[in-house]
């Protein structure tokens, strides 16, 4: 697409986001008691900002204009943050992490794929040569000290050089009796037919019947061919089979790849463009303006000076450096302005003083009062403040009075404004100026003072300011005594070796997010109405990881300001994907995978001071190359209620009383995530699990939908030929139970390379796949329900366990606030 285009896009975005801002800032301030209504009003923000995030991210990929990027990404990261803190609302009012809108989508005429919450390409674009030298330093690592995982490559075994001649040789000789055959074969079809034309030579022969009868098998030979033929193409024409050209990449996507990927390398090069031009254009302004700036400065001081004293009788004294310099006193104020402001300001120290006096002895009545104010509040549900909101209404201001109505004629191929440049610059070398200009007019002042008033400078107040300085550092000292460096003389790059060599640092798999498969729930909300809890879908687990990891790994100015998540469960039988979901989120992130399985450290680092040690390198390093995923494999052995005997020499409890306090050391500005993975978190003390693990994501085993979608890409990946032979639909029922684990294990011993080459002569039949699948164990519905219950014992499933005993008839409530809009919106 063109510049034009993506402008168009930019435009019609900020429309709807400008709409939107006005939405929500009118609903905000009402407060609802109405638990559906509320939802529903969430639920709506969140997919319009979900609409609109997707192609905020769209044009801010492709948009090559460098300072129209600026401000896009910052209305991008607004409009993520945003969309987190919605999510974050519904789960306090749902007290679910899955939510289902399939209502609200029928209401808007938008589809779920619309939905999907897309992963912003600058996280990896952006850090793309950093990720590159670190996946090569750590393989290098890896090979060096021989850690290197062996890739899946077909060994050649050398054989000896008699064998090898006895190969040929059998090869050849089997060659040589196949080709006799044929021939030997061939000779005796001959001599049959002379036979047989020897015997029916005898006989007359009706030419006539023998052609009617060839013509008939023909005809029908050739009919036959022709309905197959148009059956296939009213079958097509019905939507009931893909067309043949289904699967083929059309010519037009391939261009538009090949014209984004040219953009991107625009876009780089608008980018050096504009950070050369910050250099020069303001080398520029200091040669040409930079003499009349300092010239009037001075002007401007000096009338100050002496208007001072014709006011006043007396020099003023000069602002402190601190205070801004003479900065302060030109922001459109005139000296007597300034002088009352100081006389106001102290008066105003000495009441807030008094007032801190008056309400220390008030504040139990207060605080009485405010616990009650509270109660009240508690009935009304008010949204919590937001951070993003203000951050997406600083961009959408700057957007209205910069870029709404620009003329951009001048610049077709959208390379920097050197205007706008120096508009900001100017003010910067102003700054710089006053700097230089103040220490000029203090001497001069000061010169002035001793001339006409004979005056004597005070000596510089430096016993206070000593004093306050001792008391900051002082503090300061204090806070960092609590966070030890334990390796204060190491380099990153030593402990980052030493953690690879001690296979503390692994490498993430080549696993996208998008490479999880599978489908979108369609019933969520319609069983929720019959109060039937619908098992969360493939996507809806794939959904939550985008939110929860990956986007506040990816963006720093999410991670800040979002709700903070420090640490995710990922809970679930065996083969569901939960190592996948973590290498995932390594990869679109580029984060750094640490891992801290209870099996990974037994042994290494013994005893409490290296267990220390251990924990203080990997987040050293993992703070410091941030972003980074400590992840605990099988973390229920970490909280064990009881340890079992086999493992008793492994002690994997050993982190069970670290984490809680690196939780607490984590900051938000450290884009640190806490992963575990589990597959028995019924084994673990579910209390301190749950003190650990902040969220807790169930990962379910795939629905029909889900497995149909799955068996059907993981045949067609592994070479296999979907015909109508193959019945997909029935391997989906009837692998009812099974994970996608076993379906991949499954796949791959059926379709073995001898089978793909005999798909041509026999088709794939869907019996192949279920005789292997027998041999395996599904999950079981006991299974399922022990991983439910135990998920209602979690602090959010208690709540909602709780939430739908209170209030019984919520359901109905909801039906009955559903039908309430509903009539509202018929009487408007
Ligand atoms: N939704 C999915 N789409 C595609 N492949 C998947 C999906 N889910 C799982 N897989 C594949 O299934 C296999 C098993 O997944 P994985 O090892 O991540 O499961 P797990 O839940 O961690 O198992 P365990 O608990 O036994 O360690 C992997 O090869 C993974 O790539």
């Amino acid at each position: 697409m063109s510049n034009l285009m993506y402008n168009k896009m930019w435009h019609q975005t900020q429309e709807a986001l400008n709409s939107l801002l006005d939405k929500e800032s009118q609903k905000i301030t009402e407060p609802q008691s109405n638990k559906v209504i509320i939802f529903q009003m969430l639920a709506t923000f969140y997919i319009k900002y979900v609409q609109i995030f997707r192609s905020v991210e769209n044009v801010y990929d492709q948009i090559v204009h460098p300072q129209k990027r600026i401000l896009i990404r910052k209305i991008l990261d607004g409009v993520m943050g945003r969309i987190l803190e919605l999510k974050n609302e519904m789960v306090e009012l749902e007290l679910t992490e899955f939510h289902y809108f399939d209502d609200i989508l029928q209401d808007l005429k938008l589809a779920p794929q619309q939905l999907d919450v897309p992963i912003p390409k600058y996280f990896l674009k952006e850090r793309l040569d950093v990720i590159k030298g670190r996946e090569k330093i750590l393989s290098w690592i890896l090979t060096n000290s021989g850690l290197q995982i062996p890739q899946v490559r077909h060994t050649v075994k050398s054989i000896p050089l008699e064998e090898a001649v006895k190969l040929v040789q059998v090869a050849e000789r089997a060659r040589q009796g196949r080709l006799r055959a044929l021939f030997m074969k061939q000779i005796y079809l001959q001599e049959l037919r002379a036979k047989q034309m020897k015997m029916l030579g005898d006989k007359v022969v009706d030419t006539s019947t023998a052609a009617l009868q060839i013509q008939k098998v023909w005809r029908g030979f050739h009919q036959s061919k022709k309905t197959e033929k148009e059956r296939e193409e009213e079958m097509i024409f019905l939507g009931m089979n893909p067309p043949s050209i289904f699967n083929e990449v059309s010519a037009t996507i391939i261009q538009a790849e090949n014209v984004s990927r040219l953009r991107n390398e625009v876009q780089i090069k608008h980018e050096e463009n504009y950070r050369e031009a910050l250099v020069t254009i303001k080398e520029d302004l200091r040669i040409m303006e930079g003499p009349d700036m300092r010239e009037s400065l001075q002007h401007q001081i000096r009338q100050w000076f002496i208007e001072c004293r014709n006011l006043t009788g007396a020099f003023p004294d000069y602002p402190n450096v601190e205070d801004g310099g003479s900065a302060i006193i030109f922001s459109n104020k005139t000296p007597e302005q300034v002088i009352d402001d100081i006389i106001a300001s102290q008066e105003e120290e000495e009441k807030n003083k008094k007032k801190k006096q008056s309400d220390t002895e008030k504040k139990p009545k207060k605080a009485k009062k405010e616990k009650e104010k509270k109660e009240e509040e508690d009935e009304e549900w008010k949204m919590s403040p937001s951070v993003f909101l203000r951050l997406m209404e600083e961009g959408n201001n700057l957007y209205k009075d910069m870029w709404m109505n620009k003329d951009e004629s001048w610049n077709f191929l959208q390379d920097y404004d050197p205007e706008m440049i120096k508009e900001e610059k100017r003010k910067e070398l102003e700054l710089e100026i006053r700097v230089q200009v103040d220490e000029l007019m203090r001497q001069e002042l000061k010169n002035l003072k001793l001339a006409v008033n004979r005056e004597r400078e005070p000596p510089p107040k430096e016993g206070k300011k000593g004093k306050q300085n001792k008391g900051k550092a002082g503090k300061k000292r204090k806070k960092e005594k609590k966070e030890k460096d334990l390796t204060p003389d190491r380099t990153i790059e030593s402990l980052y070796k030493e953690l690879v060599e001690e296979g503390l640092l692994i490498q993430a798999q080549k696993f996208n997010l998008s490479d999880y498969i599978g489908e979108y729930s369609y019933l969520g909300t319609t069983l929720r109405h019959v109060s039937i809890e619908p098992m969360p879908s493939l996507l809806d687990v794939r959904q939550l990881i985008t939110l929860y990891g990956i986007l506040p790994l990816g963006s720093a100015e999410v991670h800040e300001n979002a709700p903070l998540v420090k640490s995710l469960l990922l809970a679930g039988p065996s083969g569901v994907g939960k190592k996948m979901l973590v290498h995932a989120i390594c990869r679109e992130t580029g984060a750094n995978l640490f891992n801290l399985s209870s099996e990974n450290i037994a042994g290494k680092y013994p005893g409490k001071n290296g267990l220390q040690m251990m924990l203080h390198m990997v987040f050293k390093v993992a703070r410091q190359l941030q972003p980074s995923v400590v992840w605990i494999q099988d973390t229920e052995k970490t909280f064990y209620k009881k340890v079992p005997q086999a493992e008793r020499l492994n002690d994997p409890k050993r982190l069970k009383k670290q984490l809680p306090k690196i939780l607490k050391l984590l900051k938000p500005e450290d884009r640190i995530l806490i992963i575990g993975t589990t597959k028995r978190p019924f084994d673990a003390e579910i209390q301190s699990l749950c003190k650990v693990y902040q969220k807790i994501i169930l990962v379910p085993r795939p629905d029909y939908a889900s497995r149909y979608v799955l068996w059907k890409q993981f045949i067609q990946r592994n070479g296999g030929k979907l015909t109508k032979a193959l019945n997909i639909s029935c391997l989906a029922k009837v692998t009812d139970g099974f994970t996608q684990g076993d379906i991949i294990k499954v796949v791959k011993d059926v379709l073995t390379e001898r089978r793909i080459r005999q798909q041509a002569r026999k088709p794939l039949t869907a019996v192949e796949f279920v005789t292997v699948m027998t041999s395996m164990n599904p999950v079981y519905k006991e299974e399922e329900e022990s991983f439910k219950n135990w998920y209602a014992k979690t602090p959010l499933g208690r709540k909602r366990l709780l939430a739908q005993m209170v209030g019984g008839g919520k359901e109905k409530e909801r039906d009955k606030g559903k039908k309430k809009g509903k009539k509202e919106k018929k009487k408007k």
